[in-house]
């Protein structure tokens, strides 16, 4: 029988970590971090907690889909996250829809700069594409997704676990959809975890104390607009459907204080206000059905 691979080092992100801990296989790290900080060693795992794997075998993603990775291509993480204020309060619930906005700005951060670097190398003289982050969960590396998050409230409002996952060495014959990508096949020839986690978790950790330090305030903490900045869907033709069902379509217009997206209907009423709703991208040329999701 083959021996199991030993579990790498990670020297780069257990410098940037309180608590990491590394899993040969897990179901979903969410799933794991909502039960380790919600169990009898709740105390042992603290704010920044981190637990990753290459292996995670039931993905969830949002609104009951999928995330689905061959094992050793991608990268799992969950951290665990318990926000505090300036005064020691915790930071009030409402506020929390910034968080896997932040989340997706250092994701989006480390892919751009992984991808941009591997351009400036390439010998193959590889066209300059944008890193961007549609509202709310995935970074795309141009159309295509690279990185899907999922936050998670903890029981009872003690905090919230962001879980993140990164596609880094699958080729292209191994993406789960026509709309997602690699690292690899972005042109990232090496991509190494623990890179990629610890650029992660070191722009997670800066923008987090700056948003707990400012009590969770998006304009304060100067992180909306960071969000503003990233977020390749402000500005564009969305179709949001509505917890009903129901679609409309409109151009996305910006994202408020607690993380919704405020988009102008197109049929002229009222802005869409919209935070539980799923939107999809459209082409400039859409009419309906040449959506890029
Ligand atoms: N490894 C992966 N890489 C990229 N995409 C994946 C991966 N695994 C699953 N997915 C896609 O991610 C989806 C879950 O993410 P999400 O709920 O964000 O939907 P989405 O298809 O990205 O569309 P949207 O976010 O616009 O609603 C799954 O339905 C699947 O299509
Ligand atoms: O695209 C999405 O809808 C979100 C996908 C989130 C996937 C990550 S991988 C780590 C964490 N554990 C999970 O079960 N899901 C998230």
């Amino acid at each position: 029988m083959e021996k199991p691979a030993p579990p790498p080092a990670l020297p780069l992100s257990r410098a940037v970590a309180p608590r990491l801990e590394w899993m040969s296989q897990a179901g979903s790290t969410n799933d794991v971090l909502v039960m380790a900080a919600t169990g009898p060693s709740a105390a042992d795992w603290p704010d920044l907690a981190v637990i990753a794997t290459d292996n995670q075998v039931h993905g969830r993603g949002r609104l009951g889909r999928v995330w689905t990775a061959p094992p050793g291509r991608t990268l799992a993480v969950s951290v665990l996250l318990r926000p505090r204020g300036a005064s020691g309060d915790p930071v009030p619930l409402e506020r929390y829809g910034m968080l896997p906005l932040l989340a997706g700005v250092a994701m989006a951060r480390v892919v751009g700069g992984l991808v941009e670097t591997a351009r400036i190398h390439s010998a193959h003289r590889l066209a300059k594409v944008g890193v961007s982050l549609k509202w709310p969960n995935d970074v795309l590396i141009g159309e295509r997704k690279v990185c899907g998050i999922l936050g998670e409230m903890l029981p009872g409002g003690q905090g919230l676990v962001i879980g993140a996952g990164v596609n880094l060495t699958l080729s292209a014959e191994e993406l789960p959809t026509p709309t997602s990508t690699s690292l690899l096949v972005a042109g990232v020839e090496h991509p190494s975890p623990d890179a990629v986690l610890a650029g992660y978790l070191r722009d997670l950790g800066t923008l987090y104390e700056r948003w707990c330090a400012a009590d969770g305030d998006g304009v304060a903490s100067g992180l909306l607009d960071e969000v503003a900045r990233v977020t390749g869907t402000l500005g564009r033709a969305v179709r949001v459907e509505l917890p009903g069902g129901e679609f409309r379509t409109g151009v996305a217009r910006g994202v408020d204080e607690t993380g919704r997206l405020i988009v102008d209907d197109s049929d002229g009423g009222a802005p869409l206000v919209v935070s539980a709703g799923d939107v999809t991208h459209l082409r400039h040329d859409d009419q309906g059905n040449g959506e890029t999701r």
